[in-house]
Order: structure tokens, then sequence, then C-alpha cells
């Protein structure tokens, strides 16, 4: 018998893009799976379906959409035994970029029909699921900035332009209080604070430390507080090569901390983006699950 498949689907508002998506998926997966689709609404979240798939007896489980389809999709998964498979058809796709799973459709199917797995870890930001990273500051207004007509227009791109439209406004430096389970850090003008549990070299913010791991059971913390754009320019430059290089930066407005249990407060409230989607403001707190869900990924991947 062939396994018991669940794909979770986010479809977009071209119906005929997401009708000739799906017929390709199907194409791939049916014969190896006995597959059941369903569609994410705005009221039928990807965490719900994924549940509900979870108590049917799902043998494997597949999201199809955003990083955040697939963040709220992996949460009914953490901690089962379940293989999790990601097809990317969102903008930014950057937890399938960090672990090496191809943007291409057939591609990323056959990611999952080679069966290959690896454990990694996620994380829980004020009880939500979070498999990316929680953006505070500067990312989390450069999310607000990139509406959907600019995604739909430009892409990824969007994003890197709305980066560049926030960079040139500048950000209201706020202070921070970063508490882990060793040591509190309290810086007084931040920009940005960002706490990562995976994340591509193109999520720039995140890269202060040594290399942001997926399977140490941690947490990688970054926050910069530059006070002029020049600094700015400085600080995001040593963040883009360190998140290609995985030599923490070293600066003095760019701080880093690694940790499994954190809390975050700020002055004032700062808005807080979780795995690609806005969810609220400051404070937030956030525990590392270690080992906690099974991915399909390439085997030849490396991170
Ligand atoms: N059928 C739907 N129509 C409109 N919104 C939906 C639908 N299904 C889910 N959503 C909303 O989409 C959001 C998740 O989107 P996700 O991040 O996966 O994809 P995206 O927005 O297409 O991609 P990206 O964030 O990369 O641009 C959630 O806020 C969810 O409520």
């Amino acid at each position: 018998m062939s396994p018991l498949a669940y794909l979770i689907f986010k479809p977009t508002s071209e119906q005929h893009e997401t009708e000739q998506e799906l017929i390709e998926i199907r194409a791939i997966l049916e014969p190896e799976f006995n597959l059941s689709v369903y569609f994410t609404t705005p009221e039928d979240s990807a965490g719900q379906l994924a549940h509900q798939a979870v108590e049917n007896g799902a043998e494997v489980i597949i999201a199809s959409g955003g990083d955040g389809t697939v963040s709220a999709a992996a949460e009914a998964l953490i901690g089962t035994e379940i293989p999790f498979g990601v097809i990317p058809r969102g903008t930014a796709n950057a937890f399938a970029t960090y672990l090496g799973i191809p943007n291409d459709l057939k591609a990323a199917c056959l990611v999952i029909l080679s069966g290959h797995t690896r454990l990694v870890d996620t994380a829980l930001c004020n009880g939500k699921p979070m498999v990316l990273l929680a953006g505070i500051g500067f990312e989390a207004k450069t999310i607000e900035q990139a509406d959907n007509e600019a995604k739909k227009r430009f892409g990824a791109l969007a994003y890197i332009l709305a980066g560049i439209k926030q960079f040139w406004q500048g950000v209201k430096p706020f202070e921070t209080s970063v508490e882990t389970e060793s040591q509190t850090a309290v810086i007084q003008q931040a920009t940005a604070v960002t706490v990562a549990n995976s994340a591509p070299p193109t999520s720039v913010l995140a890269h202060g430390t040594t290399g942001v791991f997926v399977d140490d059971g941690l947490l990688d913390i970054t926050i910069t507080s530059p006070q002029s754009r020049l600094e700015g320019a400085i600080a995001l430059y040593h963040l883009l090569k360190s998140g290609f290089n995985n030599n923490a930066v070293d600066l003095d407005n760019v701080h880093h901390l690694r940790a499994r249990h954190i809390k975050i407060k700020t002055e004032p409230p700062q808005p807080v983006v979780l795995d690609g989607n806005l969810m609220g403001t400051t404070p937030i707190e956030i525990e590392c699950i270690p080992n906690s869900l099974n991915v399909f990924v390439p085997s030849t991947a490396e991170t």
C-alpha cells in the first residue's frame, strides 16, 4: 500500500496558475503516495489542516506555499516522526533555500520521493511555530512595506527594494533587553534584533554569529545598533559576508548571542515578523525545540 500523504496547499490568487501547479505536483506524487490535498484559506490555516492530517493518520505531510504556510504546517509535526515535505511556492522560500530544497516544483517533489530526511530544530515564539526566524525592528518594518502587489510584480526583489527604502528612511532606534538562560544584554539604541533557528545568507540581519545551524539545539541572536546610514551600510556589508563565510561579525554595533531560551523586551514596543509574516509586537519569548522536525532534503544538501 502506498503511504498516506497529505498535501497542505496554499492557492495563489491566480486560479489558472494554481491549477497548473497542482496538476504538476499530483502527476509526480500520486504514483507513489495515497495523496489527499487540503487547501488553505484565510480561515483554515495550514496549522489546523496539518493537525487534521496528523489525526487522520498521515504518514507523510507536505506543505506547499510560502514560508508562512510551511512554518504553520510544521507546528503539527513537531515532536512526531512524520516526515515533512516542502514544495516552495512563495516569494522568499527562505526555509527551503536554507535546506537546499530546490525552488522548481518538479525538483522539490523529487526530493520528497527520494525519501532522504534530516532532523532539524524548530522553535516556539509566543507559542507560535518558528522554523526560520523572528525579526524585530528593521526586518519587520521591511516586511510591512513589501506589499502583495510588489511581491506579485517583483518576487523576492520586492523585499530587497523594501529593505533599501527602509534603510534610506531609517529605523527609529529602540531600547531592548535580551534575556537568555545564561545572561541578559541591554542595548540602548538597537535598530534590529533577529532570533534565528535557520536563515539563508539572504536573511542578512540574522548573520552576526559564526553560522546559523538548524540542528545545534540553539537559537542565534543578532542585535544591530548602527547610529548612521554609513555605520548601517558597513554593518550590512559585514553581515552579508558572514552569511556566506560563517565568520562572526566583529563590529561594535553588531552583537551576537546563542541560547536555547530567550525573552526579548523593547521600549517602545516594536513590530515582530515571524517566519515571513507579521505576528504582533514585542515582548516575545522563544524556546528552541531541538531535533523536532524530520524534513525531506536533498541527500547532497549541506548547511
Ligand atoms: N487561500 C488563501 N487566500 C488568502 N490568504 C491565505 C490563503 N491561505 C492562507 N492564507 C494566508 O497566507 C499567509 C501565509 O502565506 P505564505 O507566507 O505561506 O505565502 P505567501 O504570502 O504566498 O508567500 P510569501 O510570504 O513568501 O510572499 C497566512 O497569513 C494565511 O492566513
